[in-house]
């Protein structure tokens, strides 16, 4: 099966979602999904990924003034039943009174499609999702992998021209869960399908979407590949909703950052804004850093100076928690040496310029530790 035919590009343009309560649960979004993307939307509770979802599949309809897009026909007010969408939710939703066979060939019978090319498709997806073994079990008798496979084969079996997967993995163990996004998005990609992922377990996103983008508050404020979202986030909402980032507030003097009683190199990338007089000296500035851009250094290379208060063996890291005194309260460093650091230890930390990542304002309902 090659599903590439079938799938189109998606494009939302000033889609915006009012509830008849008046909830805002969407914000006008303008949105382009490449044929053949897989696209994650991630956030957390109740930022607006179900309901974005739900108008692309045509489940709720976007204020007047939206529109969507599936390649060039317009199916802002088309039915779920006309959009040509296939949907795997976390529950499944598989129908427990059939079995594996009749629940994957369930929409070739609805669509009327006739007995021989039911058998012969229902036949492929057993195959490429290793369920031949089951295929005259009841749902029941299924663990939830296994279940979920079958989600996933009775979706895509109609060649729908657009996958919607709403949080799949998340009733999974984490065992499995690995397993299976890995398959997923092998399979997605094999077969060329344009997918919107919706999850919150950022891992996930990362190792599933081409990009990922992040929402809050009915918004999407970030969107961009996983390398960008994670080394590049452009706000302290988004940097620490994926990884965990260290915050640090200082003032610039000359080309350092200077941080009460310690001090280190500004990026090279803000000098010609030392240079033009944008940022002068005394300047506030915030910065952030992940824990594993920063090192542990002896003595007199050391920019900053701290103790550890913690430290946490995680099997391939030891991740430390530093006090760094008129920096910051604590700071999270991860260390890949096989070293045993006491509590109370004097550390010294340095932190490449190039690795720091500088906003204008940090947010102060996210900055913190
Ligand atoms: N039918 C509805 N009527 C009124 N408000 C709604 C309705 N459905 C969702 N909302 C609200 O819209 C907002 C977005 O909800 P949505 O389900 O899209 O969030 P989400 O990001 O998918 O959250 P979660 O991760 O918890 O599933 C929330 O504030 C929610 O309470």
């Amino acid at each position: 099966m090659n599903n590439a035919q079938a799938s189109v590009a998606i494009t939302l343009k000033h889609v915006q979602k009012t509830f008849a309560d008046g909830t805002v649960a969407l914000k006008p979004q303008n949105l382009h999904i490449e044929k053949g993307e897989i696209l994650v939307l991630l956030g957390p509770s109740g930022c607006g990924k179900t309901t974005t979802l739900r108008l692309i599949a045509g489940l709720e309809f976007c204020d007047p003034g939206g529109q969507i897009l599936f390649g060039d026909r317009d199916v802002t007010n088309i039915a779920i039943e006309q959009r040509r969408v296939g949907m795997v939710f976390q529950s499944y939703a598989l129908f427990p009174n059939m079995n594996v066979s009749e629940n994957i060939g369930y929409g070739l019978r609805v669509r009327g499609e006739s007995k021989a090319l039911r058998a012969q498709k229902i036949e492929e997806m057993l195959a490429l999702f290793d369920l031949q073994p089951y295929a005259h079990r009841h749902i029941d008798q299924l663990s939830g992998g296994q279940r979920q496979r079958v989600a996933l084969a009775r979706a895509i079996v109609t060649e729908p021209e657009v996958l919607l997967l709403d949080e799949p993995l998340s009733a999974l163990d984490a065992f499995l869960k690995k397993r299976l996004r890995t398959d997923i998005n092998a399979l997605l990609k094999r077969l060329g399908i344009t997918a919107v992922y919706v999850t919150h377990d950022q891992e996930e996103a990362m190792a599933m979407g081409d990009r990922i983008a992040v929402l809050d508050h009915g918004e999407i404020v970030q969107i961009g590949s996983a390398q960008d979202i994670y080394h590049a986030p452009n706000s302290a909402f988004v940097a620490n909703f994926i990884g965990h980032m260290n915050h640090f507030s200082g003032r610039l003097n000359g080309r350092h950052l200077h941080f009460d009683q310690q001090s280190m190199p500004l990026p090279e990338s803000l000098w010609p804004a030392v240079r033009e007089g944008v940022l002068s000296d005394g300047a506030p500035v915030q910065c952030m850093a992940r824990p594993e851009d920063i090192r542990i250094i002896d003595g007199a290379e050391a920019t900053l100076q701290g103790r550890v208060t913690q430290s946490v063996f995680l099997g391939d890291r030891t991740r430390l928690l530093v006090e760094v005194a008129g920096v910051a309260d604590c700071i999270y460093v991860d260390c890949f040496e096989r070293r045993v650091y006491q509590q109370g230890e004097t550390v010294g930390l340095a932190i490449p310029p190039s690795r720091l990542v500088m906003l204008p304002m940090l947010s102060d309902r996210s900055a913190s530790c």
